[in-house]
């Protein structure tokens, strides 16, 4: 037996009945790997010079609970905002979340208004560029990010919307996590539900799963919708372009965890994987920590050691950041960095923080973001990140504004 598994507490929930008591201010996450409700801030976690990994075991270290994790969400860049605390209370359900048959209250009558930001043509001219610094060595893959933000014409129930997400899709990452900040005018919740595995680790299993290379899912019930998804499923698997660009995330994945894993296994070709909006390529990597007890192993610290993938970022990760910085107008905030939780055994999960949104009142602020690799077309690009914004729009009830 683990040493986590020592402490882990017996879960007596339901995933369900932890998305039903979800309220605003309290964290949740489910996955196909169970679910977690957390509530109240026992130990905020602030990190001095070291890593986010040691500034939650500090905290864990400092609490007696026996069911103490701490849970939340870190930004895409080094040094940007996070959102971790040891919370006072903590649910957990093993199960995935299952049999949601009520149909999830709609959003009142709001009327939307959208602003894209950068303007997509402005997107479309960033692409180009950064095909031109391909093209010139600079860079092998840049992940390039736009922003759209929405403003309803009344606060939108983050309850609502999260336990929309959910029943779109309960075998997504779905968070809720309060990422209020000094100088906020209102409660701000960063939502969403992500396709991708950033890494989980349970007892000696490590697991991560990498997506990159994407074509949008034609939706409906049709043959003809059936047919088109088939065909799409065949030209990602078939796509030189998309197969690089998935490469070099799997790539990157399994060299780091080839570091703190004696044993590594890394499925040669990627499958498709679909969400009710998207195919992507995608590889499940799985390994052993060659010592489970080293901290440096724990979920957050493996998390941490991982990002930014080239999922998100790009390759080589210092170019890639500095075009990010050059071509995205807009700050990406806590997208396309993590969100999850670790206890003090290791045991964690986090997932990479896309198909995502921060709400804050009556605005929400969506980013999509699509890799960027020799031989991408800058319409195509526009596009894909256009659909990767649907998962949140359908369950907005606004799909087509953007
Ligand atoms: C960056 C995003 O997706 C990543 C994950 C899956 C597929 C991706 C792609 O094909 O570009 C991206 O790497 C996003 O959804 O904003």
């Amino acid at each position: 037996m683990s040493p986590s598994a020592l402490v882990r507490p017996r879960p007596v929930h339901r995933a369900d009945d932890l998305l039903s008591a979800y309220l605003p201010g309290s964290f949740y996450y489910s996955s196909p790997r169970g679910a977690l409700l957390a509530d109240g801030v026992r130990a905020c976690v602030r990190r001095g010079q070291g890593s986010w990994a040691d500034a939650a075991a500090e905290a864990l270290a400092g609490t007696s609970a026996e069911d103490a994790v701490v849970v939340g969400a870190i930004g895409f860049r080094r040094n940007s905002e996070a959102s971790l605390v040891v919370p006072a209370v903590v649910r957990r359900a093993d199960t995935p979340v299952d049999g949601l048959t009520a149909t999830p209250a709609a959003f009142g009558a709001t009327s939307w208004s959208a602003s894209p930001r950068p303007e997509p043509r402005r997107y479309v001219d960033g692409v180009r560029k950064a095909l031109e610094l391909i093209d010139g060595g600079a860079l092998s893959k840049v992940v390039l990010a736009r922003c759209l933000e929405l403003t309803a014409s009344t606060p939108v129930s983050v309850p609502s919307l999260i336990s929309r997400l959910v029943r779109a899709n309960p075998g997504a990452h779905a968070f809720a996590v309060d990422v209020t900040a000094g100088g906020d005018r209102a409660p701000r919740t960063l939502v969403g539900a992500s396709p991708e595995l950033l890494v989980a680790r349970r007892g000696d299993t490590v697991v991560a799963n990498p997506l990159a290379g994407s074509l949008p899912r034609v939706t409906g019930d049709s043959a003809e919708a059936d047919a088109e998804n088939r065909r799409r499923i065949a030209a990602l698997l078939a796509s030189h372009k998309d197969r690089r660009e998935h490469a070099h995330v799997t790539a990157q994945v399994a060299d780091v965890l080839g570091r703190f894993c004696d044993e590594l296994d890394v499925p040669a070709e990627p499958e498709v994987i679909g969400t009710p909006t998207m195919w992507h390529l995608s590889t499940r990597i799985t390994g052993r920590p060659a010592d489970p007890a080293d901290p440096s192993s724990s979920a957050l610290a493996l998390a941490e050691a991982l990002h930014p993938t080239p999922a998100v970022c790009g390759v080589p990760a210092p170019a890639a950041h500095a075009a990010i910085a050059d071509l995205e107008p807009e700050d990406r905030g806590y997208y396309s960095g993590m969100v999850g939780w670790t206890g003090p055994g290791g045991d964690g999960e986090w997932a990479v923080t896309i198909r995502s949104a921060e709400v804050c009142d009556r605005t929400v602020r969506l980013f999509a973001g699509a890799g960027i690799v020799a031989g991408s077309d800058p319409e195509a690009e526009l596009a894909e990140t256009s659909a990767k914004f649907r998962t949140l729009l359908r369950a907005l009830g606004v799909e087509g504004v953007a």
